[in-house]
């Protein structure tokens, strides 16, 4: 049945999104972060390399032929036995409460070797056969740091094209009443009512749920918010100005009769935000010319927001291509907005920047 198509997947998916979520919330709340610079300056963390083990040995546990593009791999860790073992310990210590999810979800490791050995089973090369996993073990790492938005993110391509994508959002607030505003991102507290799990298949429609320590909630449908005029629109955009031209972003928004101030949020969390509505757009505009986006940033928000009725596109209204490797080699920035009004947000958007 064609409605059935990829629950298995979506089912694993789910469950590794939120085992390695609790991870990373558990680095939050009681670990110094053990944080390094990669070579692009970025930081990584140990619950980058954490949540990205749990992650893989999951999938390799219920789908061994699979192969993966992760965003870090375990050299850092090869070369400093303190920061395995803190790892390991991490590693070791995270499971789901219920023991039935737990065991499904399976992909137990057995030594820090071990470890070291399926963090670098990310290393493939992607691509426009099979079936490639893209995960980001913690997407916006400098908002996690801050204690603002991160999103576990984990998408299944086959052939080169997104067919289930999940978002684990620890500190978005369940509630999808609330329209977005300025401090969304900024309360660390782990209280009560936050956490989300966003997800999509492919045909299938876009779902959200509260995240849970056990097994998975029970879903609600998501949808983009109908937009009565473009200009009663709230868009997002990054936090980091390195990543997004923020002039840019507000000369569109300009053009567009925008009034209200843009919400700046980390990761993919703005992909789920307006996938259920709480915003309406999603301007990435390339800050560096030479920047090339990662698959794994964008794989999971592209298709929940898709699903949700939205258009995704780069700048130039083109559809991302996830099929040429670990990068979107043949995108520039990317642009998310209801289906209908998307058209005119590319209008605006070419207009600004080939001024
Ligand atoms: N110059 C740049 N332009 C666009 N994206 C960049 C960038 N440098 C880093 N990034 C990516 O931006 C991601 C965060 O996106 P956002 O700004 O939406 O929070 C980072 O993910 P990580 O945090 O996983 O490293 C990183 O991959
Ligand atoms: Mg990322």
């Amino acid at each position: 049945m064609a409605s059935q198509e990829y629950s298995k997947e979506l089912h694993i998916a789910l469950l590794a999104v939120q085992r390695a979520t609790l991870l990373t919330k558990s680095v939050f709340h009681s670990h110094a972060k053990g944080t390094l610079n990669k070579s692009d300056a970025s930081p990584v963390t140990i619950g980058d390399f954490g949540a990205q083990a749990l992650i893989i040995a999951a999938l390799q546990h219920n789908f061994p032929q699979d192969e993966i593009v992760a965003e870090e791999e375990a050299k850092d860790l090869r070369e400093n036995d303190q920061l395995r073992e803190t790892v390991w310990d991490l590693v070791k210590g995270a499971s789901l409460s219920d023991a039935t999810a737990e065991n499904e979800l399976g992909g137990s490791i057995s030594s820090p070797e071990a470890m070291l050995d399926i963090i670098d089973k990310g290393n493939s090369k992607g691509g426009n056969r099979g079936r490639i996993w893209a995960i980001d073990p913690i997407d916006g790492t400098k908002g996690f740091l801050r204690g603002g938005q991160y999103a576990v993110c984990l998408g299944l391509m086959v052939d080169g094209d997104v067919k289930v994508g999940v978002l684990g959002c620890p500190n978005l607030p369940v509630s999808d009443s609330e329209r977005l505003s300025e401090n969304i991102g900024a309360d660390a507290t782990d209280a009560e009512g936050k956490g989300v799990l966003f997800s999509a298949v492919l045909g299938q429609g876009a779902q959200s749920r509260p995240l849970s320590k056990d097994t998975v909630s029970s879903p609600s449908s998501i949808h983009m918010k109908p937009l009565a005029n473009i200009s009663e629109a709230t868009f997002c955009e990054s936090v980091e100005a390195g990543h997004s031209s923020q002039g840019d972003a507000a000369a569109i928004a300009q053009k567009l009769g925008i009034t209200k101030p843009s919400v700046r949020m980390d990761s993919q969390a703005k992909y789920g935000s307006i996938a259920r509505g709480a915003g309406d757009l999603y301007l990435r505009l390339p800050a560096r010319k030479d920047y090339v986006e990662k698959i794994w940033d964008h794989a999971a928000g592209d298709l929940i927001v898709r699903e949700a009725g939205g258009q995704v596109t780069d700048v130039e209204g083109k559809r991302l291509d996830f099929s040429l490797g670990r990068t979107l080699a043949n995108n520039k920035g990317v642009i998310a907005a209801p289906k209908d009004v998307h058209g005119e947000v590319i209008e605006a958007v070419k207009s600004i920047l080939n001024k």
